[in-house]
């Protein structure tokens, strides 16, 4: 028997898997998954690219945090955020304060090759898309070390292993996860 006992929030890069692992990892434990993205999306019924056009990033970021309060609130589950949502001290001290922070953590060449084909990131929509992947990772590294857990992303494994390893990062927290 295993028990979710507070929410893991994923947090992390784009491209880092917070959505395909949280997903995997929430179906492993048998426990709800939700992403905020997924959620800001269906409540404005409308693309996140969409929003950060016709609204811009500052009215995302603020229905980013209404969401992630009221996600926190719920049951525990696996909660997959956007990779900015960690960013903000008030998103930190939500989350840490009704679940755990966990960072997905990746090397840049990995996020790059996952993130170069898609267009459905608005912060890449630049000249230089690489240029801005990499400025993101210099200054957010060291804001997501602050997660109470990290599990690092390796090239070769697939989204399965990763959630495997994922949950083994999660049991080292019994008052996260009970394993009986
Ligand atoms: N080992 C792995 N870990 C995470 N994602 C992987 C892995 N291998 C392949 N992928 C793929 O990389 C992409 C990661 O994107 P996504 O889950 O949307 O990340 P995020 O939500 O962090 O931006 C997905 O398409 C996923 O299937
Ligand atoms: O890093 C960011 O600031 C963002 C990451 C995206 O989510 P993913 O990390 O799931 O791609 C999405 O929330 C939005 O495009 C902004
Ligand atoms: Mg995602």
């Amino acid at each position: 028997m295993r028990r979710l006992k507070k929410t893991v929030c994923m947090v992390g890069m784009m491209g880092a898997g917070k959505t395909a692992i949280g997903s995997a990892v929430a179906r492993s434990l048998g426990v709800p998954f939700l992403d905020s993205d997924a959620e800001i999306e269906r409540a404005a019924n409308e693309s996140i690219a969409g929003i950060f056009e016709r609204w811009g990033e500052p009215f995302f970021r603020q229905k980013e945090s209404q969401v992630l309060t009221r996600l926190l609130d719920g049951q525990p589950c696996i909660l997959s955020t956007g990779g900015g949502a960690y960013m903000a001290a008030g998103n930190r001290a939500t989350i840490t304060e009704r679940g755990v922070a966990l960072w997905i953590k990746a090397a840049p060449e990995i996020l790059w090759a996952r993130v170069r084909h898609k267009d459905t990131r608005p912060l890449l929509r630049t000249p230089d898309p690489k240029a801005a992947l990499m400025k993101l990772i210099e200054q957010r590294d060291p804001i997501y070390a602050m997660a109470d857990l990290t599990v690092e992303s390796e090239a070769e494994m697939s989204v399965e292993r990763m959630a495997q390893k994922t949950i083994d990062v999660i049991a080292t927290r019994p008052d996260v996860l009970e394993m009986a």
